[in-house]
């Protein structure tokens, strides 16, 4: 009998110290136009199963993906909560389980907050590289957690803003984030301050409201939007959807959990895989969103990077 070695456990801080975005992008970038081919043997990636925790206000997903092509199974499970103002409790909680898709044993379990802020911002990032309007200089984050620090890390590493603004609902945590950002970061009093003339806007809010309205919005610019992932919640207006051009990382993932979506009745134009296989338009000049609801296929690429990265440095005399 085939006796299966024990999972691997590559922890938080073990994470931080192989992801980098230079090799994660262009991953991610493969990954999304390998998810928008529908080809069964390159991705099968059901719409993520969101169980209630109705006691707790959350929920616990379930994101399973198959890589035939690439070897590469993988499960993550990601806890989220709709937090009261002043919560100190986190908003995101995952681990991300990998393995063998021949055996069925797990190879490893590894802490999936890193790679959930990680990934997020970088596919945030190649929506703006692929949609932002060429010479854009202004950048607006709404929200200062976790996803507003990852977003900002990439943002900066890929791009040179002019400017970049911050905005959140408590003023001290504002302070926190452009002190924390150590320079070159502007707070803003109202997300209407910050949004107003952005180029690129990216709101990363636990909000289940709109924070972020259309007449704010300059012509042409491009919006990430990265929270709000249940068919009830939003965080834009109907304003901004229904005068944009939408895409979408999952469009079934889009018209199932997307608020923003399914209660404005806002067309996804495209995913962005779509984008990168070059078989829709990326709309540069007009108003763009680009609504992230976060793949399980991008998880699994960055897992499989993670536990390569691992692998070679534990080998490694
Ligand atoms: N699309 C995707 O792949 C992913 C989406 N998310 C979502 O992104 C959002 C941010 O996640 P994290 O940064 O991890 O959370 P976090 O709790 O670290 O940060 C949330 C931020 O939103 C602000 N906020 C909360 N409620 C608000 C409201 N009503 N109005 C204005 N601001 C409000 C908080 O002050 C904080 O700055 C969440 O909605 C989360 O579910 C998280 C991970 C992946
Ligand atoms: O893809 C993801 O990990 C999540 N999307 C919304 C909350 C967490």
């Amino acid at each position: 009998i085939d006796m299966a070695e024990p999972p691997v456990i590559i922890w938080e801080q073990e994470v931080e110290s192989v992801l980098r975005y230079r090799d994660l992008v262009p991953r991610l970038e493969d990954a999304l136009g390998k998810f928008s081919r529908r080809d069964s043997a390159e991705v099968l990636q059901p719409v993520r199963t969101a169980v209630p925790l109705q006691k707790h206000s959350g929920f616990m997903g379930l994101m399973p993906t198959y890589m035939e092509n690439d070897g590469v199974l993988s499960t993550k499970f990601v806890c989220f909560y709709k937090r009261e103002k002043g919560s100190t409790l986190p908003a995101v909680r995952a681990t991300v389980v990998l393995l063998d898709p021949e055996c069925g044993n797990i190879k490893a379990v590894m802490d999936g907050e890193v790679i959930t802020a990680m990934r997020t911002a970088a596919v945030s990032a190649i929506s703006a590289k692929l949609l932002m309007a060429p010479g854009a200089e202004v950048l607006a984050i709404l929200g200062t957690g976790t996803q507003a620090l990852s977003h900002l890390n990439v943002f900066t590493e890929m791009f040179s803003f002019k400017e970049v603004r911050v905005w959140s609902r408590t003023k001290e945590k504002v302070e926190r984030f452009v002190r924390s950002a150590g320079g070159g970061v502007r707070g803003c009093g109202s997300a209407e301050e910050a949004a107003r003339g952005a180029d690129v806007i990216v709101t990363v809010t636990g909000s289940t409201e709109p924070v972020l309205y259309g007449q704010w919005v300059k012509a042409g610019a491009h919006v990430a939007a990265v929270g709000a992932c249940r068919p009830d919640w939003r965080e834009l207006d109907d304003v901004l959807m229904k005068s944009a051009v939408v895409y979408a990382d999952s469009r079934e993932g889009a018209l199932s959990e997307s608020g923003d979506v399914i209660l404005s009745g806002a067309e996804v134009f495209a995913e962005l895989g779509d984008v990168i296989n070059g078989t829709k338009p990326a709309e540069r000049e007009k108003t763009t969103v680009f609504k992230s609801l976060g793949m399980g296929v991008e998880d699994a690429v960055s897992a499989q990077l993670v536990f390569d990265q691992w692998t070679s440095k534990e080998t490694k005399p």
